[in-house]
């Protein structure tokens, strides 16, 4: 009831532990808290919050328009909403290395169990779009040992996220990730890899976790969880999946309000009110609401 039972730092602890095992853990993107429950109920082993959903649910480009406030509060409603370990993306850190600093001590206190950080030069844009820019070797690494430095949860995740090979090529992005790694990453995000063999790459290039982004309708072709699993990935992300599913939905929804005038032929398609209302803990609820009344008082 109201929130999930797992203290962050347990949360983080447990994270921590099973990212050690090496398996690949499945974080499916959430775009509010009532989903992230729904990839909990759904046996997921943690929650992605993307910077391109939360800028899309305002309805803004994901140009870095989100402030730290917008970012850690709706991260903070998400993660707290749910058991599983919630890793949110923080775009470049939301300024120079000491706003990067700031950044990581507002989502461990929002209940993050970790969160990366880009090498993007600002305003950002989608890694899977053409254009980009990168900072130099030293501003990266300074925005990460900015983050490394001010973590007060050492199980806290700091991921160093680098869009470089889209810049300039694969040998570029191991050797980001080489760097990344020796100021103090914990995991790499290679952005926009365009193939298993470039995961490959990474993979023989440093020891720590390495995430896939399997993002649609970018630069990277969608593989399985086994393939990625196959060449040593330990985390995939769907950032945006689930809001595009929902979006897509919901258009057909409203064509169909057009044609019918009635949704009646989508029923199937709706989460039924008990569900919704079983994913919510409507009964835990009704339990506390009656053992608060269960006494009599003598006048
Ligand atoms: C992962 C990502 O940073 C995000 O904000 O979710 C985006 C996803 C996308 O725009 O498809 C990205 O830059 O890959
Ligand atoms: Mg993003």
């Amino acid at each position: 009831m109201l929130y999930a039972q797992t203290t962050p730092a347990d949360k983080r602890a447990a994270f921590r532990e099973r990212l050690a095992g090496g398996e690949l853990l499945r974080f499916p993107g959430a775009f509010n808290p009532l989903s992230a429950r729904l990839i909990e109920r759904k046996g997921f082993e943690g929650v992605y919050i993307s910077g391109a959903v939360l800028s899309a649910d305002l309805g803004l480009p994901d140009i870095g328009l989100t402030t730290l406030t917008e970012v850690a509060g709706r991260a903070k409603q998400i993660a707290r909403m749910t058991e599983l370990p919630a890793i949110v993306d923080a775009d470049t850190g939301f300024g120079e290395p000491m706003n990067v600093a700031r950044t990581v001590q507002e989502m461990e206190d929002a209940g993050l169990a970790g969160l990366h950080i880009e090498d993007q030069v600002n305003p950002k844009r989608c890694g899977h779009l053409d254009g980009k820019q990168v900072v130099d070797e030293h501003t990266a690494l300074q925005r990460i040992r900015a983050a490394v430095d001010a973590r007060r949860d050492p199980n806290f995740l700091i991921m160093a996220r680098t869009d470089i090979r889209a810049v300039d090529g694969l040998d570029a992005a191991v050797d980001r990730a080489r760097r990344l790694v020796d100021a103090g990453a914990d995991a790499i995000f290679p952005e926009a890899m365009a193939s298993l063999e470039e995961f490959a790459a990474i993979r023989a290039a440093v020891d720590v976790p390495l995430l896939a982004n399997m993002t649609e309708f970018g630069k990277s072709d969608l593989f399985t969880v086994q393939q990625l699993a196959d060449v040593g990935m330990n985390l995939v992300i769907w950032p945006v999946s689930m809001l595009r599913i929902a979006m897509g939905a919901t258009g057909r929804a409203l064509d169909e309000l057009t044609d019918a005038g009635a949704l009646t032929r989508l029923l199937p398609e709706m989460q039924h009110r008990a569900d919704l209302y079983d994913l919510i803990d409507y009964e835990g609820y009704n339990r506390f609401d009656t053992s608060i009344f269960n006494f009599t008082v003598a006048r």
